[in-house]
Order: C-alpha cells, then structure tokens, then sequence
C-alpha cells in the first residue's frame, strides 16, 4: 500500500519530542537544518542515484563515481556551498572517491606540515582543485610501523633538489585513496637522507601525472592495486600503487614546519615535537570516531525499523503474529546497538573539541596536551570502528535472511565500513599506544605529577583500587556515580594490574610484548569509561524538549550495563562488583530494554536520515518493506530474460543427457 505508514502506530506510541531529539543528534538547530536541506537535495537530484551500485562492473563503478564527483563538484560550486554543506553533501552522496583523501587528508596533511609560504602556494590550488592530492604513506612492506618506511628522499645540494626514490619493491607505496587512476599529486612520506645520513621518515609534496595529459611524470609508475572485498562498495575507490625511479623534486617541496634542510644541506629540527609528521592520522582518527556514529545508526535504524514490521510466530487464535522486536532477544542484541549509536556520537563531539582544544594549543607552543589527544583518537577510533563493524554485522542478522539481500543495504554498508577497523592504524596497533600511555600514567604516579584530562581518576588509584560497589537493589545502578565508580575501578585495576606484571619482567619492552593481549584489553576498559563518561556529561546539558533528556538517560544506562554484563568477566576478576551486583545490573538491563521498546522507532526516527541514504528496502520510513522487497528483486539484471542466457549450452544438454539416462 503506497502511501500509507506501516509505522504510525509505532510512532505514535513515542514519549518524547522526536523533533528535538533530532536537534540533539545533529548537534544544534542549525547542523539539523543544513543537514536535513542537503540530504534532501541528493535525495532529489537523479545524478545521486546509487541503487544501481552493487551490479556494476568495475570499470562502470569507477567511471560513476567520477560522473557524481565531478557533479557533486559543480553543485557545490553553482549553489556557493559553505564547507559545512560540502561536507554534508559528500557524506549524503554516500560513495568513498578520491575527493574524500584530498579534502580529508592531503590538505590536511600540507595545513598541519607545511610553513606559510608553502601553505600559500599550495592550498589555493588544492581548495579550487585544480590539483588533486592523495596521501601516500602506507608501503607494500610497511603500514603499521611508519618508521620502517623504505622510500627515500636524497638531498642533492648541487642542483637543491631531493631524488625521490623507491629501493626495493617493499617500497612501492600501497593503498593510497585516490593515487590509482586520478591524483595529480601526492604527499608522500620518504626517509629523509642528507650526505649519507638518515633523518627518519618526513613528508614531500610530489607531482604524479602531467598537468596537460594526465600521463605519469618521468620516473613515476602508478596504477590501482585490484578489487577489494564487496560488491560496490569501497571499490569506488582507486586505491594505488606508486613507484619512484630516482624523481626530482625542489628542495621547497619538503614540508618543512616540523623540521627543515636548508640550502647548504643541514637539517634543523623545530622546536615543535616530531610527532607532528603523524598529525593528519590524529585529525583523521577524530573524524572517523564521528563517522562511527552514522555508520551505526544508519544500520540500527535499517534493524530497528524492519523488526518493528516483521511478524513470527506467537499468534494467538489467528490474530496477528508477534513483532520481532518485541522478543528480549531481538531487544538485547538491538537496544544496545541503539544505545552505542547514541554513545559514539556524543564522544564524537568531544572528541572534536578535544581536537580543536589541542590545535589551538599547538599553535601556541603548548604541546602538552598532545599525547593524551593521540591515545583518545587512537583509542576512540579503535573502540568505535571495532564496535560499529560488528554492530552492522550484528544489525544484518537481526534482518533474518532478509538481511543478507543486497537490497537490505546492510552488504554493502558493512563492507565500505569494514575496513576503517584497519585504515588509519590497525586497532590493535592503536591499542597498544592507548596502553603505552596508561603505563607511562601508572608509572608517574609516585612521583608526584598528577594525571589530568581522561586519565585524571588515575590520580585517586588508591581509593579506586579498594572501593566496594555500593549497589543493593536493580535500581541502585541508575545512578552516574555507581556506574563511573564501578568503570573507574575496573579500568584503574586493570592497569595497575599491567604495571605490576610488567616489573616482573628484566626488559620492559619484553614484558610489554609478552603481556600485550591483557595490555589491549586494559587499553579497551579505559575508552569504554572515556565513552560512558562523556556521555553522562552529556546529560548534565540543559536539554530541551519533551522527554528528550529522559530518553537519552535510558540509552546512556542501556550502554554502560550493556558494556558491564558484556565483560562482566573484568569487573568480577577485579572485584569491582559482587555476582549479586552483576546479576542485579542484569535485572535493570531488561527493564531499560522495556522502556526503549516504544521509543524504538522514534529514536530512529531522530537521526533524520532520507530513503535515498539508508538505501534498504527493509529501512523504508513507511515500514513498506514487503511489495518493495518483492519489486526490487524483478529488477536484478537475471531477470531481464525469464530464460536464462547460458540455458542452451549448459542446462539444456544437462536435462537431455538425464533424460537419456533414464531411458536407458
Ligand atoms: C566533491 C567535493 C566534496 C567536498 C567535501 C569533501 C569533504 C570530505 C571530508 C572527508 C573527511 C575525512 C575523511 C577522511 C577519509 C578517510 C578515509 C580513510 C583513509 C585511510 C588513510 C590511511 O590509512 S593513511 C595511513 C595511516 N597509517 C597509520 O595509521 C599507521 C599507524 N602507525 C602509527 O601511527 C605509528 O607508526 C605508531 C603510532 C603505531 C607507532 O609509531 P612509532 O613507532 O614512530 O612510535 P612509537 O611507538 O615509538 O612512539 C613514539 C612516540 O610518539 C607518540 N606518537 C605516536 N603517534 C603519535 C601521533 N599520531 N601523535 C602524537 N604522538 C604520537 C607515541 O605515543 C610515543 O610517545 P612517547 O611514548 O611519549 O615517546
Ligand atoms: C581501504 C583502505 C584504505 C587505505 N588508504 C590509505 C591511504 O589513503 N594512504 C595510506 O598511506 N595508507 C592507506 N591504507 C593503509 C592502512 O593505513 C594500513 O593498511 C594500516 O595502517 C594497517 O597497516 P598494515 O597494512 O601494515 O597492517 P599490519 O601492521 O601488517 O597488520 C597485520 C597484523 O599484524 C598485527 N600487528 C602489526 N603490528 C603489531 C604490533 N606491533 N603488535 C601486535 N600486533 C601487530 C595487526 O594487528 C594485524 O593483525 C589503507 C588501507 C585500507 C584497507
């Protein structure tokens, strides 16, 4: 039936203002009104099309993204778009391209490494894209480990250039967004050589491919490095290969905010620390702990609708069948998903003040915050990627078979998502430096210098380490301070823990190699409580609306129990809480599921997302999933003819041979 709400009822049955909830979401009325007017115009504009994304050839793919790159490009330009509505567009357009490294990277990557003038020379050309960059630093040997990169950059002081050059084929650079088949230029990061010596891995701009024909440069060999998993999907992407034969580059091309060579040769090192040669990966593991939160909440909100339209089971003397939703099962596998979305989108605005907070500070000499900025985006972005590529995984099942159709958009989605688990560092490798630093906290503790900023409750380790969960009836674990203490403690024990093992050991680096697995899960208990804290500061806002702050209170529960009686495990070997206390939080957990059960929909409802965005027919906001279910399967090219192509060459001498068979 067009036109009519499967889901009214569903909607009706919301205790809070869906309207203001949405402000929440987007972050402020007016992020909601550009929001909602960008996603409408891609929604509207034929050029955005993308069902036809999955059944596409490589080839098709790659040109199609050029196609609505290049539209994307003149819109944006013709409509005057600020950069906050550019940057909605892109995200409602909803294909990775090239564009997203050269916005998301190699600018950022010359803003934060280059000097003033370099910054004047070549910004300009890349903000009007009449260059476009990538950002080139992973090799075929080395991603993780950046200080064993291979590529060299020989300073020549004869003709004041540097030689670019590739040594081995480990050093062919390898996974570069957008060096494949478009960039013009590139920032690469090369081991910098002065007579002879090695001054460790910098960044240089370099160009690629002829202004004029798009040819590859003199000594330049470039190409795309193959298909990658999933249909569509990230294969929009032209993710490349590059090597250097002994290629030129003006002295003036090194970004040099960090450290400089002179004309003579002699390398000066700033006053600003070298880790800000890593300074793009900061702002980008930033950005992707935003993005974990719409990549989450697009899947919940596909899951939640459809399970809310789909009936099984249960019906009592021919009445209708049970909702799917309304089984704990379905409740406690999707509401925390919820809840996460929810979650990762307020850390996600933390994150990005923290971020802003310590930019300022840079750009005022001040570096101390600086490492704590590095451990919350790695951390944050580990947690939240692992979690969200789950949670869509998670969201695909909760779609029963369904799920697993193209058409239901969770495929495609979780593959485009998936690998932000291993771009931008391995999550792993990321947990490890958050648990670098929660041992280099630990360590400092007798001496004196008090902890600050996220790891400022390691500075009352002491009580953490002996306090007793106060928690006596279900209702006890609705309160911030039992929920904070009882992560506190857990996440203080588990380090201190760490710490003390790793004196057992002669070499540290030994010992910290040995007991890395239990150092990661150290490292996850201590974002898990920077994500429930952020999100309980959150409720110490002033927000408006009907029921607004109450809902958010029930998924604010919903996510720290849900966390607690997922690695009850931790809180139990620490003896943070008794097996009454977890059995209790259990209790509560199922009655918050209740609560969130007839807000369900509407709290979808609050993310404000287009049909055209979720791209899933079991996602549709009218819940008309069935006759849409069963249109868009007669549109799959296999039934173009009704028999199929190959019939007379393999089917049809099949069937005759059994039947020769039988006759005989
Ligand atoms: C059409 C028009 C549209 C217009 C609008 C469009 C808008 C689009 C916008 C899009 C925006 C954004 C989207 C972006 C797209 C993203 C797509 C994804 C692309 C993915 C790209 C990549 O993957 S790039 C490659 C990333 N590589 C990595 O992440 C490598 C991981 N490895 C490392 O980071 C490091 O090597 C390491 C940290 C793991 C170890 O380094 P190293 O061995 O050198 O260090 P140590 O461990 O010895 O540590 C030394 C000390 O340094 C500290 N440290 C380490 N890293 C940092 C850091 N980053 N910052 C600060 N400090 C750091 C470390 O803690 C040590 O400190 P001490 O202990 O105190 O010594
Ligand atoms: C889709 C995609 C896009 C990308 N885009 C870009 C780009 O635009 N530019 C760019 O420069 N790069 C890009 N990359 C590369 C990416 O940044 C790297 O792949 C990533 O940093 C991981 O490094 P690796 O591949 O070397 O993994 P490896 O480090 O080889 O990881 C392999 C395994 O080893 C483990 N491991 C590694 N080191 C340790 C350790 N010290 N302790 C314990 N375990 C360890 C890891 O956990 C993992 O399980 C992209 C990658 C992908 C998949």
């Amino acid at each position: 039936m067009e036109g009519v709400d499967h889901l009214a009822s569903e909607r009706s049955r919301a205790q809070f203002d869906v309207e203001e909830m949405k402000v929440v979401w987007a972050g402020s009325r007016h992020a909601l009104e550009v929001s909602d007017r960008i996603s409408r115009l891609v929604a509207s504009d034929p050029a955005f099309r993308k069902d036809n994304r999955t059944s596409l050839s490589r080839k098709e793919l790659f040109k199609n993204t050029l196609r609505k790159t290049a539209h994307a490009w003149k819109r944006i330009t013709e409509l005057r778009l600020s950069e906050e509505e550019a940057s909605r567009l892109r995200f409602y357009v909803d294909e990775p391209a090239f564009t997203d490294l050269h916005w998301g990277m190699f600018i950022p990557a010359i803003k934060g490494q280059g000097t003033e003038e370099q910054l004047q020379k070549w910004l300009p050309l890349a903000y009007k894209m009449q260059i476009i960059g990538c950002y080139a630093q992973t090799e075929l040997g080395h991603g993780s480990n950046v200080q064993g990169l291979e590529t060299t950059a020989t300073f020549d002081p004869q003709t004041d250039e540097f030689i670019i050059h590739s040594p081995t084929l480990t050093s062919s650079k390898w996974w570069p967004g957008g060096l494949g088949k478009v960039s013009t230029h590139a920032v690469i990061y090369a081991r910098l050589i002065i007579d002879g010596k090695d001054y460790g891995v910098n960044g240089f701009i370099v160009q690629l491919r002829s202004m004029d024909d798009h040819l590859p440069l003199p000594g330049i060999t470039v190409g795309d490095i193959g298909m990658k998993f999933g249909s569509g999907a990230y294969n929009t992407m032209d993710n490349g290969v590059l090597r250097f034969d002994h290629v030129r580059i003006p002295r003036d091309q090194m970004l040099m905010r960090v450290s400089q060579v002179t004309r003579e040769g002699k390398f000066v090192q700033s006053n600003v620390p070298r880790q800000l040669v890593y300074g793009t990966m900061v702002y980008v593991r930033q950005t992707i702990v935003a993005d974990a939160s719409c990549a989450l909440s697009r899947a919940v909100c596909i899951a939640t609708r459809y399970s809310a339209v789909r009936r099984q089971f249960g019906s009592q003397n021919g009445g209708v069948e049970t909702q799917v939703i309304d089984y704990k099962t379905q409740q406690s596998r999707l509401f925390p998903l919820l809840a996460s979305a929810y979650a990762f989108r307020f850390v996600g605005e933390w994150l990005k003040w923290l971020y802003t907070d310590v930019t300022q500070r840079l750009q005022a000499n001040d570096f101390s915050t600086l490492p704590e900025a590095h451990a919350c985006t790695a951390g944050l972005k580990s947690l939240t990627t692992s979690a969200t590529a789950d949670g869509i995984e998670e969201c695909r099942k909760l779609c029963g078979g369904h799920g697993y159709l193209c058409s239901s958009g969770l495929p495609e989605l979780f593959a485009v998502y998936v690998p932000a688990c291993t771009y931008e560092g391995d999550n792993i490798v990321l947990l490890l430096q958050v648990a670098r630093f929660l041992m280099k906290t630990v360590s400092q503790l007798g001496s004196g210098k008090k902890p600050v900023g996220t790891t400022a409750y390691m500075g009352r380790v002491d009580q953490l380490m002996q306090c007793h969960c106060a928690v006596q009836r279900a209702e006890d674990w609705l309160k911030p301070s039992v929920i904070l203490e009882a992560f506190e403690a857990r996440s203080a024990r588990m380090s201190v823990a760490c710490a003390q093992n790793l004196t057992n050991f002669a070499n540290p680096e030994e010992g910290f190699l040995e007991l890395s697995a239990d150092l990661t899960e150290a490292a996850v208990a201590h974002c898990q409580l920077i994500v429930v804290s952020k999100f309980i500061e959150k409720l110490k806002q002033d927000i408006p609306g009907k029921g607004v702050k109450e809902q958010l209170e029930i998924l604010c529960n919903i996510y720290a129990l849900f966390l607690l009686h997922k690695h009850l495990g931790d809180f139990l070997k620490t003896g943070c809480i008794s097996p009454k206390q977890a059995s209790l939080a259990n209790d509560q957990l199922r009655s918050l599921y209740s609560q969130a059960r007839p807000n369900a929909i509407a709290l979808v409802d609050a993310f404000d997302y287009t049909d055209h965005f979720l791209g899933s027919v079991l996602g549709r906001y009218d819940g008309n999933v069935y006759p849409k279910l069963y249109e868009e399967a007669w549109k799959d090219p296999l039934n173009d003819s009704v028999v199929p192509d190959g019939y007379q060459e393999y089917i049809r001498p099949m069937l005759k041979q059994q039947l020769r068979n039988a006759r005989l």
